[in-house]
């Protein structure tokens, strides 16, 4: 890439509306603009490309372009009518929609080829819309890869590809009937093979002869029970009882107006051995209260991490032994009510055995855990839940009977039974425990012997026991991190909320409490953490949540900086895809990824959109570098295969989806919560309705997002309209192609309609506003304004290498910029954006629109990220606005809210202290070092 001096001008080369058809040379890896390829091939731009593609001079300067901008409103005006329905019948209208398994007729030659160096020929005439060939994404046989569930845990504990999720229903009673009637051993058998011997469940279910689905359900069933004795289950030191929240919740619903403050002034009256309680734990109960899960455990994800990281090392199925007489599939079984009545202990009289059956039936499933935890946790008697509880002794005692009788099976030494382990053993386990990461059971249990030859066995449900006991604590104190300071970020009524002299804790991937400073003590006493694992801030510097690029293209990466002289289409072909070509080559594609990655996450981007090439491998590669440096990112493996180069370009719509779908497969297997595939059509005039409507389907049965260009460009949107005729818009042709939904994001948007945008805002789709490749090849002035107050998700990209600089505060900074040229050109009333909601939009992301109801991030990623409130992942950035050698000048009078307005408009990655990626602290400013 040539790094100095003056990119080269049009006369360079020839421009291809200049030149003739003639043979492509194939492209030099190196330098593509020292060596601009010969372009035979653009002339596949057609008519229309030659006819609209007259470069904008640079007369045709901002003011222009400023007032070509639709001036149309929605503000004033009745809403626009809705989009009509994406209907096939419609004349003229576009190609079906495709089934699945739908073996489509062969595409007509103008959509299938459409890379000569004729005018394209357009795609079919409207009175005939033409059937597109799908290729049928046809399930693979083999392995699917195994899907993740939010937590990242593996969801084939829950569900597996080849046995549907157990609903609700008649299906579900029968697996229910069916898992009561499993012996005791057998379920222990179940558990033993699935959580210690790390067995699928169709692996178990085929070994012991059982179905599937009743192997799923006993499972389930462990899992729950699990939750229901795991007071430490998310991690958090939970001090309160299930009676303490109850208590709580029904102070708070005492009064409309009382303060947390009252109740917590009134819990620590009733309750004074409390001590302290910290406000976010009243938040937190309350919350639990108004969902109904008082008495419900929280989630088990953190608790189950040890068990889950089983998963990772498949064993190979080995038979297990069986007791003499029993034979697998063939074990004795137990009806259920009579084993419960046997086992019950003293029950009321009067209370005949089927009503007590009848009444432990009928309990929720949250009452039956309330009694558990009633009995078990809080040392309640029968009687002291019964009258809690409202309940009678017999029902009661009937739950915990059935309780003691499954929790036997799974943890023997858990009720009552003398106690095996000296004090300084099971300390010792728990040093072993938490002495490696990923230690499993097994190796714990082998240590622990090996270090102690006189104690001649121990059982892994003992080992359970006391990892589950001292979980919280070790997590509580050894990874708990807490910063005191100041906070900035978005939320969706203000722009920027400025958060001084606050604590925030941050455990494992998420944000544990935020709180005022007052707090610290209070806090310090319920979790446990102590001042090593607090970070003070300095008064130079404050936390700000990372910053989202939704639109890079990371193969455009050697190319930052240069190249800047022509628009679009013909930067495309000149620069741009002789770059990307280079990327069949694995060993620069990872040289680039790495430099890519690494400078974004300097620049504080801890979520990025990725473009990369059509090449499969060299995709592949950008989701391991993304993966191993621990950014947050959606990679997307381009499609293309027309109207771009021989030399770069998909050869079918065949092998387009058959690459693409291998690449979805490949970056699911990495099993990461962080790194997900988006599904990339470069853009419409690159793919024919065949392979646009294919890539819809593909995103379709893999839930994946879904990312493009769109309205870019004048030439290019007329291009469109010719190259589908049939269509509406240029947003329809992606409407009809099923390429719309809430997890799309449209890059530039620059030249919409009112229905566009209004189509846009149905689907939910969320738009990339990439000013600085608007300005640098002049596409045009997005008006931002008008897109958020028309209700769609705007946020910021840096789309390298159309724009020449790949942070995002530049991004936020040309936002600004473009938005104050609009205001010089339209009426006083134009709001211009303010550096607040530029930085929303490069966190948070805006939309003001009722439709969607919350503030949603693009990427529809506004659940987990985007800003600090409490159970979001903690993407931040620690920013140190007197760091050494920085451009930013403080005063002794500069305010907070001066320090970060002066971040984002003079800062750089020098005042980016540190980058955390879901809790994870991924780059240090202080040894330079990307963890
Ligand atoms: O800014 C852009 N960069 C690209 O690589 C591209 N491809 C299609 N349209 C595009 N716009």
């Amino acid at each position: 890439m040539s790094s100095g001096g003056e990119p080269p001008t049009s006369q360079a080369f020839t421009p291809f509306w200049i030149a003739g058809p003639g043979s492509p040379t194939a492209p030099v890896v190196g330098n593509p603009v020292a060596n601009p390829v010969p372009t035979s091939d653009l002339g596949t731009l057609g008519a229309a490309g030659v006819a609209n593609a007259v470069p904008p001079t640079m007369s045709q300067d901002i003011t222009t372009m400023a007032n070509a901008v639709p001036h149309d409103d929605f503000n004033g005006l009745p809403e626009p009518p809705p989009p009509p329905p994406q209907t096939q019948d419609q004349q003229p209208g576009p190609p079906d929609p495709p089934t699945l398994v739908e073996a489509a007729p062969p595409p007509p030659p103008a959509a299938q080829e459409a890379t000569s160096l004729e005018p394209p020929q357009v795609s079919a005439p409207p009175s005939a819309p033409t059937p597109a060939e799908v290729v049928a994404v046809v399930e693979q046989p083999g392995p699917a890869p195994a899907p993740t569930c939010s937590s990242g845990a593996p969801a084939k504990f829950f569900h597996t590809p080849s046995a549907p999720e157990v609903k609700e229903g008649v299906v579900e009673k029968k697996v229910k009937v069916q898992r009561r009637r499993l012996s005791p051993s057998h379920r222990e058998m179940i558990i033993d093979l699935v959580f210690n011997e790390k067995k699928t469940s169709r692996e178990v279910a085929r070994y012991m002869g059982l179905p599937q689905s009743t192997v799923m359900s006993v499972v389930q069933v462990f899992k729950k029970e699990h939750r229901i004795h795991k007071k430490t289950a998310t991690g958090r030191k939970r001090r309160l009882t299930t009676a303490q929240e109850f208590q709580l919740f029904e102070m708070s619903q005492e009064r409309d107006n009382i303060s947390v403050d009252e109740i917590r002034t009134r819990f620590l009256q009733q309750f004074p051995e409390f001590g302290h309680i910290s406000k976010t734990t009243i938040y937190r109960t309350l919350e639990r209260g108004k969902k109904g899960l008082i008495g419900m455990d929280p989630p088990p994800e953190r608790y189950l991490e040890p068990i889950e990281r089983f998963w990772g090392f498949k064993k190979k199925m080995k038979p297990k032994k069986v007791g003499a007489g029993e034979q697998p599939g063939n074990h004795s079984l137990l009806e259920p009510s009579v084993s419960i009545m046997e086992e019950t202990g003293p029950i009321e009289t009067g209370n005949s055995e089927k009503d007590i059956s009848r009444q432990r039936r009928s309990l929720s499933i949250a009452e039956r855990e309330m009694i558990i935890s009633l009995f078990f946790n809080e040392n309640r008697t029968i009687r002291e839940v019964a009258d809690f509880m409202h309940l009678a002794k017999s029902t009661v005692s009937s739950v915990v009977q059935v309780f003691k009788k499954e929790h036997r099976i799974q943890r023997k030494t858990s009720t009552g039974r003398k106690k095996k382990l000296s004090d300084e053993h099971e300390q010792m386990i728990m040093d072993i425990l938490s002495q490696k990461e990923d230690i499993t059971i097994e190796e714990t249990r082998n240590r622990f012997l090996s270090l102690n030859p006189e104690v001649p066995n121990i059982s892994k449900s003992t080992i359970y026991r006391i990892m589950e006991n001292c979980q919280s604590k070790l997590r509580a104190r050894s990874d708990m991190e807490v910063f005191v300071g100041a906070f900035v970020h978005s939320t969706e009524e203000n722009p920027i909320v400025i958060l001084p002299g606050m604590v925030m804790g941050v455990l494992n991937t998420k944000i544990e409490f935020m709180e005022s400073i007052e707090e610290l003590d209070h806090l310090k006493a319920e979790y446990g953490f102590t001042d090593s694992n607090i970070h003070y801030m300095t008064p130079g510097q404050f936390m700000m949540p990372g910053l989202v690029d939704t639109h890079i293209h990371a193969s455009q990466f050697p190319n930052n900086g240069v190249a800047m002289d022509l628009p679009l289409l013909e930067w495309l072909q000149t620069y741009t895809f002789p770059t990307e070509a280079n990327f069949s080559d694995t060993l620069f594609a990872r040289e680039v990824y790495s430099k890519v990655v690494e400078r974004l996450l300097r620049n504080g981007t801890t979520t990025a959109a990725y473009f990369g090439t059509i090449h499969l491998e060299g995709s592949k590669i950008l989701a391991d570098v993304v993966h191993d440096k621990g950014q947050r990112a959606l990679i997307g493996k381009v499609n293309m295969m027309r109207n771009c180069p021989e030399y770069y370009r998909e050869l079918s719509v065949q092998e387009s989806i058959r690459d693409t779908e291998e690449f979805i497969r490949y970056v699911k297997t990495i099993q990461s919560p962080l790194v997900h595939p988006v599904v990339t059509p470069r853009f419409a005039p690159t793919c024919p309705e065949d392979q646009l409507a294919s890539l819809g389907q593909l995103a379709a049965k893999y839930g994946c997002h879904i990312q493009s260009h769109l309205g870019e460009t004048q030439p290019e949107c007329n291009w469109v309209k010719e190259l589908f005729p049939w269509a509406k818009s240029y947003t329809d042709v992606y409407d009809s192609m099923r390429l719309l939904s809430e997890k799309s994001v449209m890059a530039h948007c620059i030249w919409l309609g009112d229905e566009e945008i209004y189509t846009l805002r149905e689907r939910g789709v969320g738009v990339s506003h990439c000013p600085n490749s608007n300005l640098s090849i002049r596409s045009g002035l997005c008006d931002v304004r008008r897109l958020i107050s028309h209700g769609l998700k705007v946020g910021l990209g840096t789309d390298c290498s159309g724009g020449y600089s790949a942070s995002m505060l530049d991004a936020i900074r040309q936002s600004l910029q473009v938005s104050n040229v609009l205001a010089l050109e339209r009426d006083q009333d134009y709001q211009r954006l303010t550096y607040k909601e530029a930085f929303r939009l490069a966190t948070l992301g805006g939309a003001k629109g009722r439709t969607l109801g919350v503030n949603q991030l693009v990427l529809n990623m506004e659940d987990r990220i985007g800003n600090f409130e409490i159970d979001k992942e903690f993407d931040a950035l620690l920013i140190d606005v007197t760091a050494p050698g920085s451009a930013i000048d403080i005063f002794s009078k500069d305010t907070i809210e001066d320090k970060i307005q002066k971040f984002i408009y003079t800062g750089d990655d020098r005042n980016i202290a540190r980058v955390y990626v879901a809790g994870h602290r991924i780059l240090d400013l202080h040894n330079r070092n990307i963890h």
